[in-house]
């Protein structure tokens, strides 16, 4: 009959078959091999297995029921009765042979809170394994053993007392494995449980028991043991139960009641006769004994020396891995958000305490399947993942700590931002920091708290990251940001000193170079110098704000002072652009201006070049004046241009008027920072004003000319000009001609006079005629002289006059 024989099982149990769950596997095939579903198109142990959550979850809680015995002695049948699976049960019409080829597995179904994985064993001492009978068998039984909690001896009642049955043969063979094991240190005892077969109450059962354990005894006696154990008993490392069946075929009824009460011995784990106790249990968690099973076959069918807490190890190592990736997956999708965070260049608050927890989680969930290995490899493993999870962890807060840092910056130029306002005005330099160094003290201090809070923040707790070297560079950072901030109020205070100080002077100043009388120099200089008194004390206040040296605010002092003087030069240069205007104003209020200030009225009594000479030189003394900084009351007479009486080549000569003085540079030596004017622009300026004057002087001669020209005319010479011209009035009268004209005339004399331009016209007319007669008087001269030194073009002329 093939293994899956399944018809008769579900009637021989009495089970209804709608109960029975067919989960019953192949571990290991005829051949010794473990049964991969890829190879034989068989479900495997292992799919079968992680179908069941429900005994992945176990744990510990759960026992390992394997039964051994010779080959159709019922085993599959009892096992399919007790615990509700579904072996292959031999039909007995077809003859006995052997059913169960290698180990078969299933989980109990018994409406129990109890978990059994059942080990349906290959019957021993079959025919059909022949000459490998003793090797393979020897193998299951190593099998079973190193697996179950309670291994079931199935054997025939007549087997019993038969030294030389297989049953013996079978006890001999567990005892010698079971030493052989015990070898490398095992930790509980196996329950063996006896369960005769085919009993039919002739030998009472305590009989059959004692005698079962007088062989037992003598098997035990005969091994040969490792000396460690030569003194052992069998009853050190087996516990024994022994019950009884009657026959299944003669007694069904009695055989199903006695098989019914055996199986309620594993269903009430309180019950006294309760058979799978909790102390033969392995320490396999049931999530690894597949694993562990195949680990365990794989060295039994390679005959390698069975080493039980090594295959612990090696099945701890496998498992606590998967365990390891599996929580750390579960760590990598709960870490996403933040990391996605982090890596955006955001800071993510609390993350020491959220990676803790995330830790701890992780480890947790590790922690719970991974207790039930092997100790130390869970241990190690468990340290290897603490350190994968934490150097994970550690990348990110790198990069948290690289954004801090960066966000520190931000943070301090807020600070910066917010004390000297929108870098519109800082950069206008209108904002001074007040209390410079408590500010500059206060705003790093900030930085270094706001640094110093996140970063501890985190910090994965106990994981002892050092952050001190990224907060000793910001610290530096910030301090050489602050001296060259530091640097930049200082400048920016100099020239909001120098500024206060051109404030308060410069409308004075204005007054008093609008003036720009001889005293001008000495009234600067006091003026000057109360202002910057006056603020030096303020300066030196602020600059000890800035926590300063006291050399160094003398230096700033001197320099201050310095560049006030500079400064003043700068806009005395300012000023002096106005000069020509100014020049020509003082020359108006002397030369065009009478003693009363009223517009002059030249007459021919006026000394014209003196007057000229006097306003002239009263302008051109300006840009001496001008011209030079005297800021020491030493340099007040001090003049920089003066007259060369003597030179009429050098320099500007006066080309009008009386004067030939010179404009020359003093001969003094100077110093050349008080210089405002040079001694070539002086000289332009007077050039230039010196053509401007020039007509002045011309159109005040011409006026007294015009004047003189201009005097009444006489009534007798009216009178004689009646009775003189009266023949030609009359002839006037007479001709129309004349007449017309004379009208014409008169009208546009009148309309000239009614327009108030008969003088203008007058005036044109007379310059116009002065200077036909100018030119007339040119030529007779010329002609004079020509004739007074040629005589004989004198003689020519006079014969041409002739
Ligand atoms: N005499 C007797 N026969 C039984 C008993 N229990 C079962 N059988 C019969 O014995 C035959 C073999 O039963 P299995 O349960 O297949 O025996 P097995 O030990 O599992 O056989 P293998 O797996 O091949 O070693 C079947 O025909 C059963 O009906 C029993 O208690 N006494």
């Amino acid at each position: 009959m093939s293994s899956t024989g399944e018809t008769e099982q579900s009637t021989s149990t009495g089970i209804p078959p709608e109960q029975i769950v067919s989960e019953i596997v192949q571990f290991i095939d005829h051949n010794g091999e473990i049964v991969k579903e890829e190879n034989d198109q068989k479900k495997s142990f292992l799919s079968c297995l992680s179908e069941r959550a429900d005994f992945l979850t176990r744990g510990f809680d759960y026992s390992v029921i394997a039964i051994l015995g010779p080959q159709s002695s019922g085993k599959s049948t009892l096992l399919n009765l007790l615990f509700n699976t579904k072996f292959a049960v031999m039909d007995s019409v077809s003859g006995r042979r052997q059913t169960t080829q290698g180990v078969w597995m299933g989980i109990a179904n018994m409406n129990s809170p109890e978990t059994y994985l059942i080990l349906d064993v290959e019957g021993t001492d079959g025919r059909e394994r022949g000459e490998d009978e003793k090797a393979f068998e020897r193998k299951t039984s190593l099998f079973s053993l190193v697996l179950s909690s309670v291994l079931i001896i199935n054997m025939w009642v007549h087997d019993i007392g038969r030294y030389n049955a297989a049953n013996i043969a079978l006890l001999k063979t567990v005892f010698e494995l079971n030493l052989q094991l015990f070898q490398k240190k095992s930790s509980h005892k196996t329950l063996l449980l006896f369960i005769i077969r085919d009993h039919d109450g002739q030998t009472p059962l305590d009989q059959l028991k004692t005698t079962l354990l007088q062989d037992i005894n003598n098997v035990w006696t005969e091994l040969s043991k490792p000396k460690e154990y030569v003194n052992s008993k069998v009853a050190d490392f087996f516990d024994f139960e022994f019950t009884s069946l009657p026959h299944k075929v003669y007694c069904p009824d009695q055989f199903l009641e006695q098989a019914s009460l055996l199986r309620n011995r594993f269903l009430e784990a309180n019950s006294d006769d309760f058979i799978p106790k909790k102390q033969y249990r392995h320490d396999i968690p049931a999530d690894g004994l597949y694993q562990y099973s195949n680990n365990v076959w794989e060295t039994i069918k390679t005959n390698k020396d069975l080493d039980l807490p090594t295959q612990k190890e090696m099945l701890a190592l496998f498992r606590c891995d998967e365990f390891v990736e599996a929580s750390y997956q579960q760590f990598v999708v709960e870490l996403k958000p933040i990391r996605e965070k982090i890596e955006k260049g955001r800071i993510y608050e609390g993350f020491g305490d959220k990676g803790k927890q995330l830790l701890q989680a992780c480890l947790e969930s590790y922690d719970q399947p991974a207790s039930r290995y092997h100790a130390d490899t869970a241990a190690k493993k468990r340290s290897g993942l603490s350190d994968r999870v934490l150097l994970e962890l550690r990348t990110l807060f790198n990069k948290q700590m690289e954004k801090l840092y960066e966000k520190s910056i931000d943070f301090y130029k807020n600070l910066v931002q917010e004390t000297v306002g929108t870098k519109k005005t800082a950069e206008s330099g209108s904002q001074l920091i007040t209390h410079y160094s408590v500010w500059a003290k206060n705003v790093k201090q900030s930085t270094i708290d706001y640094y110093s809070a996140i970063a501890k923040d985190s910090v994965v707790p106990d994981a002892n990251w050092d952050y001190s070297q990224d907060l000793q560079e910001l610290e530096e950072k910030i301090t050489n940001e602050l001296e060259t901030l530091k640097e930049n109020q200082l400048n920016k205070l100099a020239k909001f000193m120098r500024d206060i100080v051109f404030q308060q002077i410069g409308q004075p100043l204005v007054k008093i170079t609008e003036q720009a009388r001889d005293d001008m120099w000495k009234r600067i200089a006091e003026l000057l110098s109360d202002a910057l008194s006056k603020n030096e004390i303020d300066y030196r206040k602020r600059l000890q704000d800035f926590d300063v040296k006291e050399e160094t605010i003398e230096d700033t002092i001197k320099t201050f002072r310095s560049n006030a003087r500079d400064q003043l030069r700068q806009k005395m240069k300012e000023r002096s652009e106005f000069l020509p205007l100014r020049m020509r104003k003082r020359f108006e209020e002397c030369f065009s201006l009478d003693d009363k200030k009223l517009p002059r009225k030249w007459s021919k009594h006026d000394d014209i070049g003196t007057i000229f000479e006097e306003a002239r030189f009263n302008a051109e003394k300006l840009i001496d004046l001008f011209s030079y900084m005297r800021l020491n009351e030493d340099e007040y007479e001090f003049t920089f241009f003066t007259y060369d009486e003597a030179s009429g080549s050098q320099g500007s000569s006066s080309q009008s008027g009386s004067s030939s003085k010179s404009f020359v540079p003093s001969a003094v030596i100077i110093d050349p920072e008080n210089i405002i004017l040079s001694y070539e622009q002086g000289v332009t300026l007077v050039d230039k004003f010196r053509l401007d004057t020039k007509t002045d002087y011309m159109n005040a001669l011409n006026e007294i000319s015009r004047s003189a020209s201009t005097g009444g005319v006489p009534g007798y010479m009216i009178l004689l000009l009646c009775v003189l011209g009266f023949n030609e009035f009359m002839a006037i009268l007479m001709n129309p001609l004349y007449l017309i004209m004379a009208i014409l005339i008169g009208t546009g004399a009148f309309v000239l006079h009614k327009l108030h331009l008969s003088a203008p016209f007058i005036d044109m007319a007379s310059r116009l005629l002065v200077d036909v007669m100018n030119k007339i008087k040119d030529v007779v001269l010329q002609v004079e002289h020509l004739s007074t030194h040629h005589p004989d073009s004198r003689d020519s002329i006079k014969k041409k006059n002739d």
